[in-house]
């Protein structure tokens, strides 16, 4: 601080061109870290090497600083991300001439495009959005580690166009469409199908959280639930809502655009620091509406719907006969207020499985204060 109240530049660097940041990184300095940010040290200046602060602080194992370069757009070119860089696919390779326009979300549009012959969804990112190099860098980041991931319950990531102005990258198509659009046209679902789809989501978000180091979804909703030809569902768009995330002295908060209000934890909208137990609240919410057959209050406004749901703790009804007893259990532990008491997705798929089965078996499973029996 003395130093650079002196008047020395944050950016200065040694013959080696290592900064006072890459030191602090490398001596697990956190303080000194936040400070040389604070002061408009340039995460990502390379040293001789080749090295940035977050290269140095992954070898020696300070994730906390590794936590505080992330969040500010830092990148590791040398370990981690250069293993494995984002496999780049050649335009000319691209029909983008006959491309149908599928759908269009909260980062661009969504096209059906085909690739080397093969139908895929080719997703842009709007160039307000992928125009700005940090966002860039951890939209890049994100996608990197989407194309690790395999799982049967997960959307197939198959790389990124190389094209300078814009971001577009593709995935598996899934011509089913999204499980929003099924409860639209289907409203309320079977429960024995509504149980097999909550089974093909927890599975999904299971391997995500179960990966080193977790993967948090942060924006599970029905839109980003995709249903291939076998008739099973995918997640699709973890991580990427990571971009709208910000970090402040408190941890790490989401902004208001990031994530959707209706499927929003609490702990989220009131804007504080939050775990993997946001996805299960969200999957909670998705689960009630496949029971019920869409979202149970629609005529209010999202964001007032998610206001109350942090500061009254006002849950969807549970009260129609809709409801099998352990379904009803199941999603009051799920959307519990305190994140410590939701069960993880290992636990979630381990009840499902036993109601799949009573529910197979032709069990009834009767609604509590009701007379009806459910099948
Ligand atoms: N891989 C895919 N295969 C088939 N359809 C898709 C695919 N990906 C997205 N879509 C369709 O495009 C729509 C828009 O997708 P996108 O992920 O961009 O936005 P969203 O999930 O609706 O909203 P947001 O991005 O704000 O969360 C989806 O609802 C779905 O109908």
């Amino acid at each position: 601080m003395m130093e650079l109240e002196k008047g020395i530049e944050p950016n200065f660097a040694d013959y080696d061109k290592r900064t006072a940041l890459h030191l602090a990184s490398s001596e697990g300095c956190t303080e000194v870290v936040e400070l040389l940010l604070r002061e408009g040290a340039d995460v990502n200046s390379t040293d001789r090497w080749g090295r940035t602060p977050l290269s140095d602080a992954r070898s020696f194992g300070h994730v906390d600083i590794c936590e505080i370069l992330e969040a500010r757009g830092g990148i590791d070119p040398v370990g981690v991300d250069s293993q494995s860089p984002c496999y780049e696919i050649d335009p000319i390779e691209v029909d983008m001439e006959s491309s149908i326009l599928i759908g269009e979300g909260g980062y661009g549009e969504v096209y059906l495009v085909k690739w080397r012959g093969t139908a895929v969804a080719a997703k842009t990112i709007r160039s307000s959005i992928a125009s700005n190099p940090k966002v860039r860098n951890t939209f890049i980041r994100e996608l990197a580690l989407w194309q690790k991931l395999r799982h049967p319950n997960i959307v197939q990531f198959l790389g990124v166009l190389k094209q300078s102005d814009r971001l577009i990258f593709l995935t598996e198509y899934l011509r089913n469409g999204s499980l929003y659009d099924i409860l639209r046209k289907k409203g309320r679902l079977d429960p024995r199908i509504a149980v097999s789809y909550a089974l093909d989501i927890a599975r999904g978000m299971n391997y995500l959280h179960r990966h080193k180091p977790p993967i948090i979804h942060r924006d599970l909703t029905p839109s980003n639930v995709l249903q291939d030809e076998a008739g099973h569902l995918k997640v699709t768009d973890f991580g990427l809502s990571k971009i709208g995330e910000e970090r402040d002295e408190r941890g790490y908060k989401m902004t208001g655009g990031t994530g959707s209000y209706r499927y929003m934890a609490p702990e989220v909208y009131r804007r504080e620091t939050y775990g993997k137990s946001v996805d299960v609240f969200s999957f909670a919410i998705i689960v009630h509406e496949m029971f019920q057959g869409g979202p149970s209050n629609r005529a209010e406004a999202p964001e007032q719907l998610a206001d109350r749901r942090a500061y009254e703790d006002s849950r969807p009804p549970l009260s129609s006969y809709f409801y099998p007893d352990p379904i009803k259990m199941l999603l009051r532990e799920c959307w519990h207020k305190n994140q410590e008491c939701r069960p993880t997705f290992e636990e979630i798929i381990q009840k499902l499985e036993s109601i799949q089965v009573e529910l197979q078996n032709g069990k009834t499973m009767r609604a509590a204060g009701c007379s009806c029996a459910i099948l």
